[in-house]
């Protein structure tokens, strides 16, 4: 049984991270040159791992239904929990954003195909929030169901898209260096979003229990399958088109026509689009019922249906919004919603194991994350260097992605 729950949980932390960070990996890392990109995704996998496992640290002392809010509350007192609360939002409507942004886009270019007709991008925004928004809306076991259908349609395509691909890599693209150093730091925000999951460390550890041996399995090689994943991504997008050719993609839709254009073979771009598609939507819906069920427990709202209508207009119109004044804004929103998972899956962690390990007698048996202080710190300087790479970004002092 347990063993079943491991796989599961291993299953779902995979899930939630494979998702719209990767559709912006070959854009955000396109200026890097393959071996440069590769050293930068296995940093960022490699502080994402950490800071997981820090969760655990803290985990084991906690009730097992202890969730971030509570943790940061009980170790960091009233302050962490406002910082843990907000940074959760902040990250969560970044995130539905750019899937809106993203999903609208995709949405927009299939219907005016499909119309002949020229579709404003903001339409296809709207259409996007309102199919998933009503999904959700719907409950929970809804998007369960709907999600098994889509996550297994995701990896066959994934597998069929990789499959068809390959023939196709060069290897003198994959030699090529970054084209100005300045690239290293604008990729860095995407690039440590794609291996975004710990908003859903709280809930594992409620489903598996506390069992730290198994858990720690589950971050771990949770963690492992999207960097397999990643890293054949980027041999194929890498090795397939030269980087000034991926640089001018511009966006989701630019890149996937690029692909096609490139190999003209309109089946791959077809399998192209639709992992694309696949990996918004089972993305969108995981985040957006976690902030779906975020406000419906802090605003106290009922499961009626009013109510539901109500708090999914919290959930859905700000992230519209900012959908329809930045139809572009796909991968400027995963670039925002970096800082906020800087704070949540770095800061907090450090934070309250630090204070944790102050504060608490190790015995033995209890776990604690190899690496002493010297982890802990360089875990912040890496927090640190993401959100500054993305405010120079803001204020265009390096050059932006997408
Ligand atoms: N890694 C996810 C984004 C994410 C970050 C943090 C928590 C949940 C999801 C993606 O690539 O789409």
């Amino acid at each position: 049984m347990l063993k079943n729950k491991t796989i599961g949980s291993t299953l779902i932390i995979a899930g939630t991270t494979i998702g719209a960070g990767m559709l912006a990996l070959p854009i955000a890392s396109a200026g890097l040159g393959f071996t440069t990109a590769i050293i930068v995704l296995l940093l960022a996998w490699c502080l994402m791992t950490y800071t997981a496992l820090l969760m655990l640290e803290v985990h084991q002392h906690a009730d097992t239904s202890a969730t971030l809010n509570t943790l940061a509350k009980s170790l960091l007192g009233k302050k962490g929990q406002v910082v843990a609360n907000f940074s959760m939002i902040f990250l969560f409507y970044a995130l539905c954003a750019a899937y809106i942004a993203g999903g609208g886009s995709q949405l927009q270019i299939k219907l005016s195909q499909w119309f002949s007709a020229d579709i404003p991008p903001q339409l296809g925004a709207i259409a996007f929030a309102i199919v998933f928004g009503s999904i959700i809306t719907l409950g929970t076991s809804t998007v369960d169901k709907v999600n098994r259908i889509l996550f297994t349609v995701k990896i066959l395509v994934l597998l069929t898209m990789f499959f068809m691909l390959t023939p196709f890599v060069r290897g003198q693209h994959l030699l090529e260096m970054p084209l100005e150093q300045g690239f290293i730091l604008s990729a860095l925000p995407v690039i440590f979003t794609s291996f975004g999951f710990h908003g859903s460390i709280p809930s594992i550890v409620k489903y598996v229990g506390i069992d730290i041996k198994s858990l720690r399995r589950v971050m771990i090689i949770g963690a492992s399958l999207p960097l397999v994943i990643y890293l054949f991504w980027q041999l194929l997008s890498q090795g397939i088109m030269a980087q000034d050719q991926l640089m001018a993609s511009g966006g989701l839709g630019g890149f996937i026509s690029s692909v096609s254009e490139k190999l003209n073979q309109p089946n791959i771009s077809q399998a192209v689009a639709i992992f694309a598609d696949l990996a918004l939507a089972t993305s969108f819906l995981g985040v957006s019922l976690g902030l779906f069920d975020f406000f419906s427990d802090a605003l106290k709202k009922g499961d009626g249906k009013s109510d539901r209508v109500k708090t999914a207009t919290i959930t859905f119109l700000p992230p519209l919004c900012f959908a329809l004044f930045y139809p572009q804004g796909f991968i400027t929103a995963l670039g925002y919603a970096a800082i906020a998972l800087v704070i949540l899956a770095v800061f907090l962690p450090v934070a309250m194991v630090w204070k944790q390990r102050k504060h608490r007698q190790y015995t033995q048996d209890c776990y604690q994350v190899k690496g002493g202080n010297l982890g802990l710190m360089s875990a912040t300087c890496a927090g640190v260097a993401i959100i500054t790479a993305q405010c120079l970004q803001m204020f265009g002092v390096i050059p932006a992605v997408g």
